[in-house]
């Protein structure tokens, strides 16, 4: 097993002692295994162990009298063990099963044969073809410089077999050398590379309509191995077939380099997963493909620009390598019958040039949405498109949209910008610091209900203490208490690495509200979720330095929410949440990440492609483009200042 497999796959970093401890608690092995009518196998030696279980040779001790060297009356299998009630992970031996069970006998992919599958005392049985050795250590070692050949031929065969398992709807999850075993010894299929370990397998494709599954987001649930992980998966995305092909470009570029750049952070587990992950978004492909023949530079290149629900091109990643295979078939490791089939067959298509990049760039990141003519409108349609609408479920008839920006402000310019546009009669909505600049920008408007606001720098930066607040509830600080008994809630926060702004509003057109803030170092994805369940909503959100300050509400008119977090803007990810009917309601960035807050609104309808934009500017987007924007009824919603590329 890769040590660093996730999630509760044990780190670098004191796994001895883990596997010490896990080997206390864990009744042996039997000795023996019977599946109901297999023959009778006597556990040999351990061929392996991962995070789910041990696999180990079984001899047939009975019948005695074959001497088949695979399928189901061979001599030797395959004895995959897992304990019952294995809390470590979900997905493992049942999943596999399943898998298996789902794609039926004959599914023409090249994964060991599964013979019977049961259980045996505390454990988990699965009896399999017993295949020969991985591309991890013993093939590679046993070649310093690997044959550039062979890996070509690997690469080939790869993507065959994901081609093959992807058109039966599913993706593996945990591609690496140790997952791709020749066959089995001395049979005629010893040179041909199979697929182990279906225990990540999961859908790419809904098998009742056909359609691919639903594009979703949660930030802490990475399942996989971190060295190899596609950057989505790490960063939680649902899995698509693409993430298998992210994972083999690295498998290849293990295989011929011997190494992935980001390996030296892989010693601390924890730390190192995010570390791992923003470190593979800022190599360019370039960087990871040095050294590496040109066909990887451009497979790399196809890969990373996959989209979430897009067909690979299987066929055309295949004829990279005609150049490396050539017509002289080369016979070690693997066969070339088939490789050279494939691989002689032309194919067109140039990879897109945008990919990683490895620019680490900050920019203004501006979220607009349309105001259609405020006197045609009424009511509670007109509220969702200001950030703070969600406060004002209440109808406002016949105003026409008054709205001011104050860019480049020092910490006086803001507070005497808001103080000359309430005195106009506007509201804050949306405030910002950009660090590089040291400068504030403020938008204000009319578009909101509040009958007051109120504004003032935290003394000092917001303490890391969750303040919950239900009327006359507990203790807090001092002066968000005083105004919050005052019926003021918080509808802005914006801070600049040490003080925070603070706006808070009264009228926001919802009776009771509870309102607590998580000041934390990371981004608090399991904190939001709890929350969440409770029933509250992010309602507003800021960076403060490398600190993220959330708001959350109960009570508000959302009534369900999504994040998008990455160390780059998520263009995709925003493309995919407006397409499912969200409404972009917060965002907020540091210099590493950008996390976008999704809604959806009581009594709005979550149509796809609700009118929203988002721009990303290097400068404060300046006077032209506001005004354009206007003219297409398009206003500032949210505003924060951040990380925008990789
Ligand atoms: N059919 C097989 N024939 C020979 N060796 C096998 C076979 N299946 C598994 N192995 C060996 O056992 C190791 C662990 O198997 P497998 O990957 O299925 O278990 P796992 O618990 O899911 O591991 P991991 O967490 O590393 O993915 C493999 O790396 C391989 O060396």
């Amino acid at each position: 097993m890769d040590p660093s497999r996730s999630q509760s796959r044990g780190a670098d970093e004191g796994l001895q002692d883990l596997q010490d401890e896990i080997q206390r608690n864990t009744p042996p092995i039997p000795e023996q295994v019977q599946i109901d009518d297999s023959p009778v196998y006597r556990v040999e030696r351990e061929l392996g162990w991962g995070g789910f279980g041990h696999v180990y040779v079984g001899q047939a001790i009975s019948p005695s009298t074959s001497s088949d060297l695979t399928g189901v009356e061979a001599v030797e299998v395959a004895l995959k063990f897992e304990r019952k009630g294995n809390k470590g992970c979900e997905g493992g031996i049942i999943n596999e099963w399943k898998v298996y069970d789902d794609l039926g006998e004959s599914h023409g992919i090249a994964l060991p044969q599964v013979h019977y599958k049961g259980q045996k005392g505390d454990y988990y049985v699965m009896v399999m073809d017993l295949l020969g050795p991985s591309l991890e250590a013993p093939l590679i070692s046993n070649f310093p410089t690997p044959p550039l050949e062979a890996i070509a031929c690997i690469a080939v065969e790869a993507i065959s077999i994901l081609e093959k398992l992807h058109s039966k709807g599913y993706i593996h999850g945990d591609i690496k050398p140790s997952n791709f075993l020749l066959g089995p010894p001395g049979t005629p299929e010893k040179k041909r590379l199979f697929l182990i370990d279906l225990g990540l397998a999961t859908r790419w494709q809904d098998p009742s309509t056909g359609l691919h599954i639903k594009y979703n987001q949660t930030p802490d649930d990475f399942r996989g191995t971190v060295r190899f992980a596609s950057v989505h998966a790490q960063l939680g995305r649902t899995s698509s077939r693409r993430n298998d092909l992210e994972s083999l470009v690295y498998t290849l570029v293990y295989l011929i380099r011997g190494h992935l750049p980001w390996q030296r952070h892989q010693f601390f587990q924890g730390v190192s997963k995010t570390l791992v992950c923003k470190q593979k978004m800022a190599t360019p492909p370039e960087t990871l493909c040095e050294t590496c023949p040109e066909p990887y530079l451009q497979l790399t290149a196809f890969v990373l620009n996959l989209k979430f629900d897009e067909e690979p091109n299987y066929a055309r990643y295949i004829s990279l390598f005609r150049g490396i295979i050539g017509e002289n078939p080369y016979v070690w490791p693997m066969h070339t019958d088939f490789v050279q089939e494939r691989v002689q067959l032309n194919y067109d298509g140039e990879p897109s040039k945008e990919i990683r990049k490895g620019l680490k760039l900050t920019q203004w990141i501006s979220v607009y949405h349309v105001h259609p003519p405020m006197r045609q409108r009424r009511g509670l349609a007109f509220q969702i498109f200001f950030c703070f609408c969600f406060w004002s479920l209440e109808f406002i008839y016949n105003l026409p949209l008054s709205c001011r920006y104050f860019p480049n402000l020092d910490d006086e310019g803001l507070l005497l910008c808001i103080q000359k546009g309430r005195a106009e009669g506007l509201y804050v909505t949306s405030v910002a610091y950009s660090s590089p600049s040291k400068s504030w920008a403020v938008i204000m408007d009319d578009s909101a209900s509040h009958t007051a606001q109120i504004y003032a720098f935290s003394p000092g930066s917001l303490p890391k203490v969750l303040f919950e607040w239900l009327y006359f509830g507990l203790q807090c600080m001092d002066w968000i208490r005083d105004t919050w008994s005052k019926n003021y809630y918080i509808t802005g926060v914006a801070g600049n690495g040490g003080r925070v702004l603070v706006v808070m509003s009264k009228d926001i057109g919802i009776k009771s509200v509870r309102q607590s803030y998580h000041v934390t170092s990371t981004f608090p994805f399991k904190s939001i979720k709890k929350k969440w369940i409770e029933g509250f909503h992010v309602t507003s959100m800021t960076t403060s330095g490398s600190q993220w300050v959330i708001v959350l509400s109960k009570g508000t008119g959302f009534t369900n929410q999504a994040v998008e977090l990455d160390f780059q803007y998520p263009a995709e990810g925003i493309h995919e949440r407006l397409k499912q009917g969200y409404y972009i309601t917060s965002v907020a960035a540091t210099s590493d990440e950008v996390a976008f807050i999704f809604s959806n609104i009581k009594g709005m309808p979550a149509t796809a492609n609700v009118e929203q934009e988002t721009l990303q500017t290097s400068t404060f987007p300046d006077d032209n483009m506001i005004k354009e924007m206007w003219a297409r009824n398009y206003y500032i919603s949210s505003l924060c200042y951040g990380r925008t590329i990789a």
